[in-house]
């Protein structure tokens, strides 16, 4: 079944571009077909699967002449593993490919045709990311398993190593797991939802090498979980903490609202620009320490703070943002939803002796209203760094009527940093100025950018 745009049809295609969900794009007589694990330059057959009358998703069968750009992955799995999608693409197409994807949610979603994006700040492409969460499983024949789903399924593929990782970490997700099985403790098995252990995560501070290994389980208690944890910190001189986080619920939420310290500390240090921050188990932290750095050093040069501002950091987090910004800035303040955050944004403004900072616990729907009050007027600056999903209108009502003389919006989500940005600009009156694209997520079709908003 060939030449017929039915499902099921066999395709011969040239790919051309990298789409925003990592599948490669070709074009068959004007329709647009996209066919995950592909590369630009890439002439293929595919299967259609799913079609519409304009476009549709085809089923990679072969590749019958490989693209420049193909290349050996260094992962071993990349074909199975639903972790990366880009281990395959040179990573000069995969920066190619994010600086498109900005450039294009910027024109089509907020409707800015002029605005010039700066060129994407490259990453070390792979051994970048601070933190692993891996399920845990049972194969076939009952061994524990630790490592990522295989693409679009629930089940796992077992691994030693992960090339995106810290290489620091490989020991742990190689060794820990055979210390589960000896010590019996029960596999959490989603489809019986019966069982214990869910998560092995890993995080690892990657200037001081700290590592901080937290076991996720549906109970409370694990039987000899002390008496590993002991053996662990004295088997692996860099682990510092060994937790256990409770998480019960039916969710596709990896954490649950309380975590144990069974021994060590429960943190992690890490030095981030010039300052000491202390990061815990379930605290949101950037996983790229390196370009967060970058964006940051980008965002204070551009401010050129003069240290009479009045700032406010909304979906502050540990304080990664608001406390190199406060160290420039007469005051800032932090908002943020996760009291664990906010508790380690204090401790970790304190051990820097930084005092010009508040955090408040709360929603920045409910808190943004309110800032005028609490720091004065006119508030010189506020710093937006939301979820995947962006702003919600609340948010940005509130913004508008507090109309701060700049804003800056970093984002993980191009379509959503462009939607509010055009409502910024159409009903705030402010007008973006500038766009600064990074690579957070090397081998992944995710990219991270900041705008930035003056009034
Ligand atoms: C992308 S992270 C940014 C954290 C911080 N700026 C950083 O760079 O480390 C988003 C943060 O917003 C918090 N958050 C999510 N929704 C929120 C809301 N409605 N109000 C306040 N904080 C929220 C999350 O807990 C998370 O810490």
């Amino acid at each position: 079944m060939g030449d017929r745009w039915q499902q099921g049809a066999v395709l011969d295609l040239e790919i051309t571009g990298l789409n925003s969900t990592g599948e490669g794009v070709g074009r068959w007589q004007e329709r647009v077909v996209f066919v995950p694990d592909t590369v630009p330059g890439d002439r293929v057959q595919t299967r259609l699967l799913r079609i519409k009358p304009t476009y549709g998703w085809g089923k990679l069968l072969q590749v019958e002449t490989a693209s420049p750009d193909r290349i050996k992955p260094a992962c071993i799995v990349a074909d199975k593993c639903g972790g990366c999608q880009w281990q395959t693409v040179a990573y000069t197409e995969q920066l190619a490919a994010k600086q498109q994807q900005v450039e294009d949610a910027l024109k089509r979603i907020g409707g800015f045709d002029t605005i010039k994006v700066e060129p994407i700040l490259p990453s070390a492409p792979l051994a970048y990311r601070n933190k692993a969460t891996y399920p845990l499983g049972r194969s076939d024949t009952q061994q524990v398993q630790a490592g990522y789903y295989r693409k679009g399924t629930h089940k796992l593929i077992n691994l030693n190593r992960c090339p995106v990782q810290d290489e620091r970490l490989d020991p742990f997700l190689s060794e820990i797991k055979q210390d589960i099985a000896e010590q019996g403790w029960p596999i959490y098995d989603e489809s019986t939802q019966r069982g214990a252990l869910r998560h092995l995560s890993l995080r690892i501070g990657r200037r001081t090498g700290q590592v901080l290994l937290t076991l996720v389980s549906t109970r409370p208690r694990l039987g000899n979980l002390e008496e590993q944890a002991q053996t662990w910190l004295q088997r692996y001189p860099h682990l510092v903490g060994v937790m256990l986080n409770h998480n019960a619920q039916q969710t596709n939420a990896i954490f649950g609202g309380t975590t144990y310290c069974v021994a060590g500390q429960p943190y992690v240090e890490e030095q981030f620009a010039n300052l000491q921050l202390r990061v815990g188990p379930t605290n949101f932290f950037q996983v790229n320490t390196e370009q967060a750095e970058q964006l940051l050093a980008v965002i204070l040069a551009e401010l050129n703070l003069q240290g009479h501002e009045r700032v406010v950091d909304a979906y502050c987090g540990i304080g990664t943002l608001t406390l190199p910004i406060a160290d420039q800035a007469k005051h800032c303040l932090g908002l943020e939803v996760s009291k664990d955050s906010v508790q380690q944004a204090q401790t970790n403004a304190a051990i820097n002796g930084i005092s010009n900072v508040d955090f408040q616990v709360g929603a920045v729907e409910d808190w943004l209203p309110q800032v005028g009050e609490r720091l004065g007027t006119p508030i010189d600056v506020v710093v937006l760094d939301p979820p995947r999903k962006g702003c919600t209108p609340a948010v940005l009502r509130s913004l508008i009527e507090l109309a701060p003389h700049r804003i800056v919006y970093m984002s993980c989500n191009p379509a959503t940093l462009a939607r509010d940005l055009k409502t910024l600009c159409e009903q705030g009156g402010y007008q973006l100025q500038r766009v600064q694209p990074a690579d957070f997520f090397p081998q992944t079709a995710h990219v991270e950018c900041v705008a930035f908003l003056v009034r």
